[in-house]
């Protein structure tokens, strides 16, 4: 199988101005590298601030890498990177223009990004609303007398529209309550059944990463420390970084447990 993404040795450095006397703060991020086959699903796991959020916003095009490149497999067919490789943000519903019904806030990223007339505008819209498991109807629904879930399937139906073959997410299931949750995770991976998606995605919670990811890469201070089948590295890790995230999610677990059952 040959890859769809190749990432390879990129490098970015986020400078955050310090107030006042204060000093700048510099993250490197880098040299990071990794491969993705098509319909994979890689989650990127590690503490916070390990540079997790930059390095998915460096493979959706959010950022200028400063080294390195990012080879993405049938660019050849003239589509851009960001109609390849779409983003989904944890809140991305909240970015949603209030005053615009779903059809016209869906049908703006098809009349920047396609030469599509209205009515083909039109189909495209409603068939995505059905795919992400929401009614055509919806086309005409306001952000406000939406569920938080069928939220998120706006925000899912907007990254899907451009017919993309990766999809990173950062942080999509944190802000859901679960039986929501489960459902978006439910759908993420019958999309990913149907149309041959790439998924990467962000998250801390190790159960989720267990149970949908192929592959993790473990993160610390910019750069990848443990990359590997989800099984092998949760199974055998071999950095303490890796360990502590499998021994935290354990001892989450066995808490739920005893709360529940004892
Ligand atoms: N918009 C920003 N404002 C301030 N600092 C930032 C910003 N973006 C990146 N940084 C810096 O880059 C580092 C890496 O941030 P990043 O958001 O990629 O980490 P993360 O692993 O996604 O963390 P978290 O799990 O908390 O979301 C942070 O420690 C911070 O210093």
């Amino acid at each position: 199988m040959s890859a769809i993404l190749d990432v390879k040795n990129i490098e970015y450095t986020y400078i955050q101005k310090g107030k006042l006397f204060a000093k700048d703060q510099t993250f490197h991020l880098g040299p990071v590298s990794f491969s993705m086959q098509a319909g994979e699903t890689i989650a990127i796991v590690g503490n916070n601030g390990s540079g997790k959020s930059l390095l998915a916003k460096a493979l959706a095009g959010a950022l200028n890498i400063e080294k390195g490149e990012i080879l993405i497999a049938n660019k050849e067919d003239g589509r851009e990177r960001h109609n390849t490789i779409r983003m989904i943000l944890q809140h991305s519903a909240d970015a949603f223009n209030p005053a615009l019904s779903i059809g016209s806030i869906l049908s703006q990223t098809l009349r920047l990004n396609t030469d599509l007339n209205e009515n083909q505008r039109r189909e495209k819209i409603e068939e995505t609303l059905v795919n992400v498991g929401l009614l055509r109807e919806h086309f005409h629904f306001y952000r406000h007398m939406l569920s938080d879930g069928q939220q998120q399937r706006v925000a899912l139906a907007r990254a899907l529209i451009l017919d993309p073959e990766i999809i990173v997410a950062d942080e999509p299931f944190a802000a859901l309550d679960p039986s929501v949750r489960s459902q978006t995770v439910n759908l993420i991976l019958k999309l990913q059944d149907e149309l041959g998606l790439g998924f990467v995605f962000i998250s801390h919670n190790i159960g989720i990463v267990r149970h949908i990811s192929d592959r993790v890469l473990v993160m610390d201070k910019g750069v990848i420390i443990e990359q590997g089948k989800t099984h092998d590295v949760f199974t055998h890790p071999r950095t303490i970084l890796t360990q502590k995230l499998v021994q935290a999610h354990t001892n989450l677990v066995e808490k739920h447990f005893v709360q529940k059952y004892a």
